[in-house]
């Protein structure tokens, strides 16, 4: 589905990613790990033409990403959940999900669907974006992306400072959407829960990837954590 490269971006003239590549399958959930500063957010930045890469490629379902805008990526079917909790705060929760439904692609994901993935969004439906709390925004905003019917689901950090609870739903939801095929690509500090969420680890140290493999590869070589993955 997606093969990226030796991609290499930066900011301004000070680069960080020198040889980003991994692959994604049809189905497959694949984390992007590595400590703080590695070039997690950078990599989807990139892939998602937020960031000019200065080398490299990113094939998805046969179609280059590398020069494309934003807009058309997403047309392609790739789906973004933001760093932060990006909500329209002074829409409801219905408005939030169906301003993002006006730009999707297929019938795949509707209202009733979110909310059957998110009932605690059913049951807030007329609160505004600012009256959830952060685990509630943050269903929200995947609940937005999940609204463009994304082939593969992108989220950056979205338990980042929720309450254990929240967290684990999050974590459930995605596990479901596993479980129908979604393909995602999840960049998340949860080692133990990733290990249990996800087919394949992807490690990023210094905008370089140093390991990639399964779960129980990543279960079974201590010296990755210890390594890459501890701060
Ligand atoms: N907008 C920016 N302008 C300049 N440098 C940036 C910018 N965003 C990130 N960087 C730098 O790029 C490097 C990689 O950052 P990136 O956010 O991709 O890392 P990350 O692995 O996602 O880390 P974290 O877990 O802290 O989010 C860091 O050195 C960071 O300081």
């Amino acid at each position: 589905m997606l093969t990226v490269d030796n991609l290499q971006a930066g900011y301004g003239t000070t680069p960080v990613l020198f040889d980003v590549g991994f692959t994604i399958a049809a189905g497959e959930v694949v984390t992007l790990l590595g400590r703080n500063g590695m070039g997690k957010t950078t990599t989807i930045r990139a892939l998602m033409g937020l960031l000019r890469p200065t080398g490299g490629t990113a094939v998805f379902e046969g179609q280059r990403l590398v020069g494309l805008p934003p807009y058309r990526i997403a047309q392609l079917g790739l789906g973004l959940v933001p760093e932060g909790r990006q909500v329209f705060p002074s829409l409801t929760v219905r408005e939030n999900l169906v301003a993002t439904a006006a730009a999707r692609f297929g019938e795949r994901w509707t209202l009733d669907r979110v909310y059957t993935f998110f009932p605690r969004l059913a049951e807030r439906r007329r609160h505004l974006g600012s009256q959830l709390s952060g685990g509630e925004q943050q269903m929200l905003a995947i609940g937005r992306a999940l609204m463009t019917n994304p082939k593969l689901l992108i989220l950056d950090e979205a338990t980042e400072g929720l309450a254990p609870l929240i967290r684990t739903e999050i974590w459930a939801c995605l596990a479901r959407l596993k479980q129908e095929g979604q393909a995602i690509l999840v960049v998340d500090k949860h080692l133990e829960a990733m290990t249990r969420l996800a087919d394949r680890h992807v490690v990023l140290e210094k905008g370089h990837v140093v390991w990639t493999g399964s779960s129980a590869a990543l279960a079974a070589d201590p010296t990755v954590r210890q390594r890459w993955l501890q701060v």
